[in-house]
């Protein structure tokens, strides 16, 4: 059965949508965009900065289920700028230097909110 995650450790949703939900063993975040958990958004920060505090979203939403970044399946980002692919990546590999989870990563053209990247995560309590 679906359950949605709620966590005050992650930024509030910015439309009708769940941080997260779970069936079973499998937790799916949503696109996390580079907010803070006040909900100041990183537009005017790098987008390695930016895709540092995403990935900090995942792993708060992640960490309110006894989870990590270890036990991500898969992640897919979405790239204000395809240019911006290696500056991302730099940052994303400090996140992931070991056993990396499947990965798509696109240039989407715009981003929620004016952001650089958006970044979800599959991850399984398996
Ligand atoms: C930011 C999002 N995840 C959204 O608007 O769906």
């Amino acid at each position: 059965m679906k359950r949605t995650i709620s966590t005050d450790d992650a930024p509030a949703a910015v439309g009708a949508y769940s941080q997260a939900t779970m069936n079973g063993d499998v937790l799916i975040t949503a696109g996390q965009l580079p907010l803070t958990t006040d909900g100041e958004l990183l537009d005017d920060e790098s987008v390695g900065r930016q895709t540092e505090q995403c990935l900090d979203n995942v792993a708060a939403i992640l960490e309110s289920e006894g989870l990590s970044l270890d036990d991500v399946l898969k992640t897919t980002v979405y790239l204000d700028d395809i240019d911006d692919f290696d500056a991302f990546n730099e940052s994303y590999g400090e996140y992931f230097d070991e056993d990396p989870p499947a990965r798509s990563a696109v240039g989407a053209g715009a981003v929620p909110k004016g952001a650089a990247v958006e970044i979800e995560a599959i991850a399984t309590t398996e």
